[in-house]
């Protein structure tokens, strides 16, 4: 569904490149996260994604199309398969949970009575049943975020993005989120998260992607946010599913253990 080959991302040519030289696949209906330190490179992995940037080289395939090859023309339509949920939620703060969720489907020329089906759909997926006309500034964090959720996924994209999607919610309303992406994505939707919440990637054991310095130094699938294999040259401290932290186990790195790294 997502395929990076060799990409390298240059801002800046007098600094380290913000991606350099990633190799990754993330397929249709997986559940994916990105996580490493703040520069690391999540965000410009998405922004790539979507064509928002372009690869100083290498290549980025969405859904089998080199994105590279895309015509100016025909990026929204590549867009229109991509919905994408941020840490800030960015509703239309003058319309309410109807309209703002609406919006993306007047915006591609739906028709008012699917709308009118479909909208109700999407907000009991998100459970905001019974909240259609409420304004966001009426809404708890928790709740916008929901509706940024059912805005992103209400014309069925194949891919769903989420920035820090948990950055300004508190733990319990974060599982809450995550248990609306976990069920978006077992209808089929591929989901990449970028996160730094360790808390939730050690709730929900994902597949892993940890990019430092625009490397991705692992990828692991059902793990933890940090992971269970020491890297070689590279003091690490674990944490178990509550959080709480262990000294490394002794041992090589290529011993493996119960969470099994798999690169793809
Ligand atoms: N538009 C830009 N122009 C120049 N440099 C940029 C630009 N966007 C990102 N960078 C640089 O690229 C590197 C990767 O940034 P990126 O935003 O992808 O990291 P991130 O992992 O998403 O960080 P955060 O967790 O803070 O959001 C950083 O060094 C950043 O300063």
């Amino acid at each position: 569904m997502i395929r990076f080959e060799n990409v390298t991302k240059v801002y800046d040519q007098n600094v380290r490149p913000a991606l350099d030289d990633v190799s990754l696949e993330i397929d249709r209906g997986e559940f994916a996260f990105l996580v490493g330190a703040s520069g690391s490179g999540k965000s410009t992995f998405l922004r790539l994604v979507l064509k928002e940037d372009r690869a100083t080289s290498g290549a980025v395939y969405v859904a089998g199309q080199n994105v590279a090859k895309i015509s100016s023309w025909r990026v929204p339509r590549l867009r229109r398969g991509i919905g994408v949920v941020f840490q800030d939620f960015r509703l239309l703060p003058q319309k309410n949970v109807f309209a703002n969720v609406a919006f993306a489907m007047q915006v591609i020329g739906k028709s008012r009575s699917v709308i009118r089906d479909t909208v109700p759909e999407v907000l009991k997926t998100v459970g905001l049943e019974g909240k259609e006309h409420r304004m966001p500034h009426e809404l708890s964090g928790g709740e916008q975020q929901r509706v940024a959720i059912a805005r992103a996924v209400v014309n069925r994209p194949g891919i769903l993005l989420a920035d820090e999607p948990t950055g300004n919610l508190d733990p319990t309303t974060s599982m809450g989120i995550m248990g609306v992406l976990d069920k978006i994505n077992q209808n089929g939707t591929t989901v990449v998260m970028a996160t730094h919440d360790d808390d939730i990637v050690n709730e929900m054991r994902k597949r892993v992607v940890e990019l430092k310095n625009g490397v991705v130094i692992r990828d692991e699938a059902r793990a933890l946010y940090t992971s269970m294999i020491p890297i070689v040259g590279q003091s690490r401290r674990l944490k178990d599913a509550s959080g709480r932290e262990e000294p490394p186990p002794a041992g090589p790195a290529d011993q493996g253990s119960s969470a099994g790294e798999e690169q793809r």
